[in-house]
């Protein structure tokens, strides 16, 4: 089981989280999150991180500049699309940069699966998220909500995914039985406050993940 523990920005919880057995962990780099980390920040603390814990860098809708830019100084092994990057965009980035690439896509409904077509080949895995709670909300994910899992039951997949939005510690188990998530990513669920991680409940998180 893969697991992604995301918005990490203090080396402690990048420590805990490879002591859980977490497989990635996750850098936010967009302002307007309360896991935001400067490029200075995200490039300190990804030198922290073990061999063997692949470090994501979050963006949300930047630009071909500002990628190339944050990439060059933070060197993620992975960068993840959470904004509304078409499939052209991502591929473009994932061939100039030689980092793999993830697209994080809104569940609303089978239609919003369907969607997930258009990244084969263009994103490395897609990453199925809750939709913010709000049109006008602050953040497009990390928000903590989840969506109806029993859409991903049966689903037939065109690219490697994960599954993402609202899981917690409680739930990671019934939503790997629901949907047979191949690798799951949490934010708020292991929080003690808002973008204030807990590391207790990224140990939970793990084992519970990992107990099917
Ligand atoms: O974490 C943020 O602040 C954030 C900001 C902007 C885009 C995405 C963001 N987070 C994404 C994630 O942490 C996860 O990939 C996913 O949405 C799960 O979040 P959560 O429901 O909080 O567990």
């Amino acid at each position: 089981m893969l697991i992604k523990i995301c918005g990490l920005s203090t080396s402690e919880t990048i420590a805990a989280a490879a002591a859980a057995g977490a497989s990635h962990v996750g850098l936010v780099h967009f302002a307007a999150s309360p896991r935001h980390l400067a490029l200075d920040r995200a490039a300190s603390l990804r030198a922290t991180v073990p061999s063997g814990l692949k470090t994501v860098l979050l963006l949300v809708d930047a630009s071909e500049e500002e990628i190339a830019h944050a990439v060059a100084r933070v060197r993620p092994d992975i960068v993840q699309f959470h904004g509304k990057e078409p499939p052209g965009h991502v591929a473009r980035m994932r061939g100039a940069l030689g980092v793999e690439a993830w697209k994080a896509l809104a569940v609303r409904d089978q239609a919003s699966l369907e969607s997930a077509r258009e990244y084969a080949g263009a994103a490395d895995r897609i990453l199925f998220d809750a939709p913010p709670p709000s049109p006008d909300a602050a953040l497009p994910g990390g928000n903590g909500e989840g969506f109806d899992w029993t859409l991903l039951a049966g689903h037939r997949h065109a690219a490697p995914w994960g599954l993402a939005g609202g899981l917690t510690p409680a739930n990671a188990r019934a939503a790997i039985a629901a949907t047979g998530a191949p690798l799951v990513d949490v934010s708020s669920g292991v929080e003690k406050a808002r973008g204030v991680k807990d590391v207790d409940k990224i140990a939970a998180f793990c084992k519970a993940a990992r107990s099917l």
